[in-house]
């Protein structure tokens, strides 16, 4: 019914806390009946120390032995703020107090009372602690009592019901400006090719305001309002240049003492919030003071604001790395607009990119949001090379660091402590994340070298939200059903979430044609439209969201009432995350799972699409470090080519070469990712008289081939030939391009590296190389064994007794997960093996005539038990494969169990064959040599 993951599906990516029975229900009307009794109540948070209610002194970072710029210690005033501050955090707010005292009309102080008296009914209910009555019904803003201030009219405010039901829904709004920082990325050629700080500041006020009527469906306007569109534009201008002077002023105390009542002032300045959340505030302050800190907070408690505060304290630039781009764009666009941050990540036009360099140079960004592709490639680090001191690297969803997590990321492998101080100086380092069990934080701290006192960690449990679950046999019906009854009948805001992009697309559509708005949300979308999706959930436009993993990760909509797991998550650290988008505003939530076997199985069996034999790991080796391929020089390895050739997908490619980079020993150095074949198109001089004056062409003609009469070239020899790099050579071709000699066209992704190191055994290597993707695959496979096993205990298992009843098992999923986090290795004992199917009488017989059948196909083990468990793979894809009709016939049997059933019958089959050719051999009267080759395959 629907097609095998995209890896693109897999990136996946926490809460505060109150009883459930504190929670205000969402109920709107008419009343239902109370929520069940609450679940007894939870452990406290377990924090590796207690928060400190000391007041830190700052300290500077120490430097480094062979330090060029050691970080400056915190500047008493605030003129030496500005002069110490390279990115001018201090000046553009200092810039913008000269403003308004130049501009001689109303003080500061003035507009201070008057962003004060804005927000004073805001502030009233603080949003941390759920408010006691239930969520106003959507119409409620119309009721609400009349204001007792003066009612000022902004000429570009929405109606007055929505400006309070917005109110209402975010009670507070960050100082010095509402737009944040925006940014525009020109992804697969679409939009502009602009990237803009700020998109608002760039249009003039007039035009501003007069789109936004025209799109609330205005009439035309009259001077005189055109006018008070001034005036109101200049009163907010000043109201945020008074409110970016509180801000510089509470910097500037913070600088001088990083108390928690001076921090506590810059929160409010800058954001607007009265107190910190759990953690908040003693992160910050180790930050601050330059202790690297392992940070691990639940979904939407707040971590962003643990690197925004100190970014606005210290003095150099904050890097950001994060896994995805969407999350970057979303976290930069909610900076505070008195922050400014850019954006560095490997899908950039390279407009974007220079125009964030060029920025970044004239220090006029203070955060920077990084791909882990990008970072510390040698591009990225060229930039840092002269200037721009960096005081602190923050990484979220730090989980992806380690390969033990839910989550890993190959590229998050650079991220070593040693390798940041040694390449960037950075003495400073931020570890974020929601979930993480014993083992990955373990893994994550040694990487960073993060003192195991720096941890700083709450409970990772959600109190306001009431987990259910229920078997079905009819998932589709059974999710119509939960949507038509109670409590999800009557909620505003459901996420949906599906394994499989094709199952979002028809599980939405089977919504909509039975009248329940509904879209579909995965990575398999262009951008703008997932865009849109996004925007239309967030404004309350559509009720449903049908998703995968990749809705979900940063997403903030703190009204979502309701989750439900259509297929079961692959690990409880998943299931965390996606329950995480639930319930953010503090209020009751619900999240019901459908839990049917068939899932199970077929996730299950996917778990193993990432393994490599030990011949292919092998074989793959020989062709990285193959004798053509000399030291020093740049390789190339054609990702869609290599991937087919050695069955190997591409991640796992990469993942096999950064260990070769970042391993105990650096064979490898690995370059950024290029298209490597170039077809070269003449226009103007012939190529032999263009080839007498560019030694570039020269190169090229003697390295060409000709096909269909053009020259196609491999970039990389071109650029040892010159010993030049790759990016020289496309900037030579791109001048020769514009100065319209040439034209050319580029194919074949490649991994592109340069050998720096050959291994002395490559056996060792490929075995051990083996078996860590082998306790990774295991990993992975333990952790969906978990989750399945909690969810059919709560079906099967639990007594319904200390607050679980029906399909509501709040307390039991809970406890599972406490354990589950405190464990060491993170996975729990499972009782999931023992429906897996030991054997089947058939396997043996099947696979036999499988293989003969197919006796065209140059099988292994893994290829035909990947056939057998409907597992695409590189070299045997589903488009060609899942047409078979052995096709994911034994998803049921243990996959290794079916491996071994191949692998006896491919060596059975390969003997046959061994044994004729040696009976041939004799009676021809030839030399018999060992069949050594030959069985090999089979092993
Ligand atoms: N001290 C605070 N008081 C009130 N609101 C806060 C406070 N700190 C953060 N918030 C708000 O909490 C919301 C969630 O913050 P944020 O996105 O940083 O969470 P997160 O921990 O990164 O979540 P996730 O892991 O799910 O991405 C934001 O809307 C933010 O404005």
């Amino acid at each position: 019914m629907y097609s095998p993951p995209h890896a693109a599906d897999s990136d996946s990516e926490g809460s505060l806390l109150s009883d459930v029975s504190a929670s205000p229900p969402r109920r709107r009307s008419p009343p239902r009946p109370a929520p069940p009794p609450p679940p007894p109540p939870p452990p406290p948070k377990h924090r590796t120390r207690p928060a400190a209610p000391t007041k830190p002194k700052l300290k500077p970072t120490p430097p480094a032995a062979s330090a060029p710029a050691p970080a400056p210690p915190p500047p008493p005033t605030l003129r030496a703020a500005a002069l110490s501050d390279p990115h001018g955090l201090a000046a553009r707010i200092a810039a913008g107090s000269a403003l308004t005292a130049a501009s001689g009309t109303a003080s500061s102080s003035s507009f201070r009372r008057l962003v004060q008296s804005r927000r004073a009914p805001a502030s009233s209910a603080p949003s941390e602690v759920p408010s006691a009555a239930p969520r106003p019904p959507p119409t409620a803003a119309t009721d609400a009592p009349p204001q007792t201030r003066p009612k000022r009219v902004h000429p570009n405010s929405v109606s007055e019901v929505a400006a309070a039901s917005a109110a209402a829904e975010q009670p507070k709004r960050a100082r010095g400006g509402s737009e944040g920082n925006f940014v525009r990325l020109n992804i697969n050629g679409y939009g502009r090719r602009r990237t803009f700080k700020n998109s608002q500041a760039k249009r003039s006020t007039k035009c501003r305001s007069w789109r936004r009527q025209r799109a609330a469906g205005a009439t035309p306007r009259s001077q005189g309002d055109e006018e008070g569109d001034l005036v109101a534009e200049a009163l907010l201008e000043r109201e945020k240049q008074a409110a970016s002077d509180s801000v510089l002023e509470a910097v500037e105390s913070v600088r001088e003492d990083p108390s928690e009542q001076n921090l506590k002032s810059l929160l409010n300045a800058a954001y607007g919030h009265d107190s910190f959340r759990q953690g908040q505030l003693e992160a910050i302050q180790q930050i601050v003071a330059g202790e690297s800190t392992m940070l691990v907070l639940p979904t939407g408690a707040g971590k962003s604001l643990c690197y925004q505060v100190p970014a606005m304290i210290l003095p150099g630039l904050t890097l950001v790395v994060s896994p995805l781009l969407s999350l970057m764009v979303d976290q930069l666009r909610k900076l505070p607009a008195f922050l400014p941050g850019g954006l560095l990540a490997s899908s950039q036009t390279s407009d974007e990119f220079h125009d964030t360099l060029q920025r970044l140079r004239a220090g006029e960004i203070k955060v920077l949001f990084v791909s882990p592709e990008r970072f510390l490639n040698e591009e990225f680090l060229l930039i840092f090379r002269d200037t721009l001191p960096i005081s602190l690297v923050a990484i979220d969803e730090a989980h992806c660091i380690s390969e033990w997590s839910h989550n890993f990321r190959p590229s998050y492998l650079r991220l070593r402590a040693s390798l940041l101080r040694r390449k960037l100086n950075v003495q400073c380092i931020l570890a974020m994340t929601a979930t993480a069990t014993t083992q990955t934080l373990e893994e994550i701290m040694n990487a960073l070298e993060i003192p195991s006192d720096n941890l700083i960690q709450t409970s990772q449990i959600r109190e306001n939200l009431q987990l259910s679950i229920s078997t079905s046999d009819n998932r589709l019906k059974d999710l119509m059903l939960l949507l038509k009854s109670p409590p999800f009948v009557d909620m505003r805001s459901i996420i949906v979430y599906c394994k499989f992009q094709a199952e979002t697309d028809f599980v939405s559509k089977y919504l909509c044609d039975n009248n329940i708005t509904a879209k579909s949300y995965h990575s398999g979308l262009l951008i703008k439209n997932r865009s849109r999706v996004q925007e239309l959930f967030c404004s309350n436009k559509i009720r449903v969201v049908v998703a995968t993993v990749a809705f979900g990760m940063g997403l903030d909509k703190s009204d979502v009432e309701g989750v439900i797991h259509y297929s079961l998550p692959e690990s409880l650290e998943e299931y965390i995350q996606e329950t995480g988008r639930a319930g953010r505003d503090g209020r009751l939530s619900h999240c019901h799972l459908l839990l049917d076997s068939a899932t199970f199985y077929k996730i299950r069996s996917l778990s193993h699409s990432d393994g490599v034999d030990g011949y292919a790991m092998s074989k793959f080796l020989y062709q990285i470090f193959s004798s053509e391929n000399t030291t020093g020089c740049i390789c190339s390895l054609a990702k869609e080519l290599t991937s087919r050739k050695f069955d190997i997908k591409e991640e796992v490619l990469l993942t096999i070469l950064t260990q070769l980079e970042i391993g105990d020993q650096q064979y490898i150095r690995l370059l950024p990712q290029f298209s490597v074949t170039c077809t070269l198109y003449f226009h103007k001089t012939s190529p032999q008289l263009l080839a007498d004056k560019d030694i570039l062409i020269r190169s090229v003609l003697n390295r060409s081939e000709m096909k269909d009469g053009h020259y196609v070239f491999d970039i990389p020899r071109i650029a040892n030939d010159l010993k030049i790099t790759m990016n020289e050579v496309f900037d030579h071709l791109h001048k020769l391009k514009f100065s319209g000699e040439i034209s050319f066209e580029l194919k074949d992704p490649a991994y592109c590296y340069v050998i720096l190191w050959r291994p002395d055994d490559f056996n060792a290597l490929s075995a051990n190389l083996t078996k860590w993707l082998s306790e990774v695959e295991s990993s992975k496979i333990s952790k969906l064994d978990a989750m399945f096993a909690l969810a059919n205990f709560a079906v099967k298992g639990c007594k319904r007794t200390g607050g679980c009843s029906g399909s509501q098992h709040t307390p039991c999923i809970q406890k599972k997960i406490m354990e589950y986090f405190s464990k060491d290795d993170g996975t729990s004992e499972n009782d999931c093996r023992t429906q897996l199917q030991k054997s089947s009488p058939f396997l043996q017989a099947d696979i036999k005539v499988f293989i003969q059948s197919n006796s065209f196909a140059k099988f292994t083990p893994r290829a035909v038990a990947r056939i057998m468990h409907g597992i695409s793979s590189p070299a045997f894809p589903s488009v060609t494969w899942s047409k078979n009709h052995f096709w994911g016939r034994y998803v049921e049997v243990d996959f290794p169990l079916v491996m071994e059933a191949a692998k006896a019958e491919l060596a059975r089959k390969e003997g046959v064959a061994v044994s004729i050719l040696l009976q041939r051999k004799l009676l021809l009267g030839m030399r018999v040599s060992t069949p050594g080759t030959l069985s090999r395959r089979a092993g």
